[in-house]
Parts: structure tokens; sequence; C-alpha cells
């Protein structure tokens, strides 16, 4: 379980565009489930996953995944609890490695090596299974540099490599919003089958009030750094969202 207690986050501090986004905000993440937060443009969901992930400090707050407080671990000790999978295709992976290269060093993630034996021939065979999962071919190419990849296979493989290593919690940010509709779907159902097959904790930013309840648990809708609605996924339509959206929601783009 992921606990955010009493969080307080404030940029540009004592300047004319200091902003507010978190004060004293409370969440508490299910294990297992897969969390949607939803919310208007620059309401702060991002910034939320970045304080979770490390790679911003919040200014008050504890952060606490499965016991223990994360909030002093550096983002890379983090990310040997956290997974994460980014809106940008690039993001997740390293375009001029090789799909082999880029899987190995997510399963190094966490362990000194060095790159002689980065890639080891008996990890190969489970690469291959992983990759076969995800119906796309990707298994034949282990040799090839990532930026010759599709947008879609690239997010499909930062998908894998976030979850080989089946972290604690898995934060996806708007990960399908750079993708055509298609392989957005594809994305989706892997994203979900990955979820299920190794219980992983969730949290899922999205802009697609469709695919927030359908491939999530629960909505957590958040406006102005408060919980807005926060309901199972299953007892939200779209329209109920829609109109949320178009009545109360206060856009800070
Ligand atoms: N590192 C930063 N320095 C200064 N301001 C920032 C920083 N990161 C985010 N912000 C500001 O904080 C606000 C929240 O940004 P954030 O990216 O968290 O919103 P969001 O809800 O994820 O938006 P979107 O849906 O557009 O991705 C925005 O006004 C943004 O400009």
């Amino acid at each position: 379980m992921l606990k955010i207690i009493n969080l307080s986050k404030k940029f540009n501090i004592n300047t004319d565009n200091e902003i507010n986004i978190f004060q004293n905000f409370n969440l508490e993440i299910e294990e297992n489930k897969c969390t949607a937060i939803i919310g208007s443009n620059g309401c702060g969901k991002s910034t939320l996953l970045n304080i979770i992930g490390g790679s911003i400090l919040a200014d008050k707050g504890q952060i606490v995944l499965n016991g223990h407080n994360i909030e002093n671990l550096r983002e890379e000790q983090r990310a040997n609890h956290i997974g994460r999978v980014y809106q940008n295709p690039s993001m997740g992976v390293s375009p001029s490695l090789t799909i082999l290269e880029n899987m190995s060093l997510a399963n190094k993630k966490g362990e000194k090596f060095t790159l002689r034996k980065l890639i080891r021939k008996n990890n190969i065979d489970r690469y291959i299974e992983l990759l076969k999962d995800l119906d796309l071919g990707l298994e034949n190419k282990l040799n090839t540099k990532v930026k010759f990849l599709s947008g879609g296979q690239r997010q499909s493989l930062s998908l894998v490599m976030a979850a080989m290593k089946h972290p604690d919690l898995l934060l996806l940010d708007e990960h399908t919003a750079a993708l055509d509709p298609k392989t957005s779907n594809v994305i989706m159902q892997r994203t979900r089958e990955l979820i299920k097959k190794y219980s992983m904790t969730t949290i899922m930013i999205s802009h697609n009030m469709k695919d927030a309840i359908e491939y999530s648990d629960r909505i957590v809708m958040l406006d102005k750094g408060e919980i807005l609605l926060d309901k199972p996924s299953i007892n939200v339509t779209e329209k109920e969202l829609i109109d949320i959206y178009r009545e109360k929601l206060h856009n800070f783009a």
C-alpha cells in the first residue's frame, strides 16, 4: 500500500509565479489495485507521480510505501521499488541501445554490474518470453536499436521493462496518450495483463475517461490539489466524469 500523508508542494516560491499545487494532501493507494488519477491540465497529476518517484521533492509530507518512508530515498533508490512508464515513448528506454541492451539494463536495475556482464545468455530466453507476450514480434528484433521502433512498440517495451522486476508500485503517466487509438487499446490491454500477472499496485494518469473507467479499479479526480471524486470505477460513468469536467473543474493550463 502507498500512503501519501500531509503532502505540500509549491512551485516558484516567493515569485510572482508561485503556485500552490498541494497543501496537506492525503491519499491512500490500495495494494494490487489500479487507481486512475484524472483531472484538468495542470492540476498536479504528474507532479504527484514525480514526488512519489522522487524526481521532484515535496516541501512537506510523507510518502510511505509498504510501511517504509521513502521520501528520503533518492530517485534511483526508489526506482528499485517503483516502475514508471512516461507519456513520451522515448523516456522509459534508451533509444540508441538495442532491445536486448535495454531489457538487460532494466533487469540489472538496483544492482552493481559491468558492461561485460550486462547481457547474460541465460536471461535472454526470459526476455524473449516477455516480448512474446506482447504479441508485437519484438522477440525477433532483440538486436534492433530502440530508436528504430514505432511509438507503440517503444511503449510496450517500456511497460515490460518497468514491470519485469515486479515493482511494489507501477506509475503510468498518460502512457498511451501519444499513441493512435488502436495501438493505445493494445497497450492498455497488455498493461492490464501485466498488472494482473505480477499483482502490481498501480497508479495510472489518464485523460481518457473511457480507459480510466475500463482499466482501473478506482477513480480519483483531482482539482486544485484536492480530491473532488473518489469512487470504485465500476460505479462511475463516462458521462458523470465529463459533466464534472464541464461544470466543476478549474483549468490551470
Ligand atoms: N518543475 C516545475 N517547476 C515549476 N512549475 C512546475 C514544475 N512542474 C510542474 N509545474 C507546474 O505545476 C502545475 C501542475 O503541473 P503538472 O504537470 O503536475 O499537471 P498535470 O495535472 O499533470 O497536467 P497535464 O494533465 O497537463 O499533464 C502546472 O502549472 C505546471 O506548470
